[in-house]
């Protein structure tokens, strides 16, 4: 269970507020306009950007005040953060040990997972040697080797074509199933959030509201999902 307490976040004049569960397993998208706090609700959660007031706790625990690392969670950015100057295998490894110490047991993991997000054989490529969806599965296999329970990710796919982003989208749903990870997507798509999100928690006007069944939703749209969606 992830809980948003009475969560308040303040960047300058900008607030974002939320109050609400998301229950362990699936895949929950955070959908609104753009500028409306999706990434700053993400980020908050994530360790990267203090509250001002509130409380969030994941799996029974208050995580406030932990460092990003110390947190059960893993993080994949647009950009997909990948280190230009290490190979594929590397940039996995690092979802293990910062220092690259990698055991036997520590390499059999990252081949495993290399394999699963089709990547089998691309170890030794720098990542400019990839295609931007390859470079997506790198970033996905280093958060899926992290083996956290929580995995945020903040429009992830966003910079690669449409047919390439199912592509992605459905490995997500496979893999973080597979694992019995839980997953929160932030996404402007409406077709994102159908096709692979089980609820959807809408942000509009500052507040960020608890998570609808995302079939549900799309049937009977909330007045702030149709003016969303125009
Ligand atoms: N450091 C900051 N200081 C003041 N305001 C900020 C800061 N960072 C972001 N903002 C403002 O906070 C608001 C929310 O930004 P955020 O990036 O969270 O929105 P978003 O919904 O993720 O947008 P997008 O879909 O365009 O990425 C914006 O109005 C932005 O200008």
């Amino acid at each position: 269970m992830l809980e948003l307490r009475a969560l308040r976040v303040d960047l300058g004049a900008f607030h974002v507020s939320a109050d609400l569960s998301l229950t362990t397993g699936g895949i929950t998208a955070i959908m609104g306009a753009s500028g409306s706090g999706k990434s700053t609700i993400l980020s908050a959660i994530a360790g990267f950007v203090p509250p001002s007031a509130g409380q969030i706790r994941i799996d029974g625990a208050d995580v406030t005040a932990l460092a990003p690392g110390a947190r059960p969670l893993s993080v994949l950015f647009q950009d997909n953060n990948l280190f230009p100057h290490l190979t594929v295998a590397q940039n996995v490894g690092l979802g293990l040990d910062p220092g690259l110490r990698l055991t036997p047991q520590h390499r059999e993991a990252r081949d495993v997972v290399l394999t699963r997000v089709g990547l089998d054989g691309m170890g030794d490529r720098l990542p400019r040697d990839l295609s931007g969806g390859q470079q997506s599965r790198v970033a996905l296999a280093r958060a899926l080797l992290r083996r956290r329970p929580w995995l945020l990710l903040d429009e992830p796919f966003s910079a690669l074509g449409p047919a390439l982003r199912q592509d992605m989208l459905a490995l997500l749903r496979e893999t973080t199933r597979d694992e019995g990870l839980s997953v929160l997507m932030v996404t402007h798509d409406p077709g994102d959030a159908r096709s692979i999100a089980d609820s959807v928690c809408m942000l509009a006007d500052g507040v960020l509201a608890p998570p609808a069944e995302t079939q549900e939703l799309f049937a009977n749209p909330t007045e702030v999902l149709r003016s969303y969606l125009g």
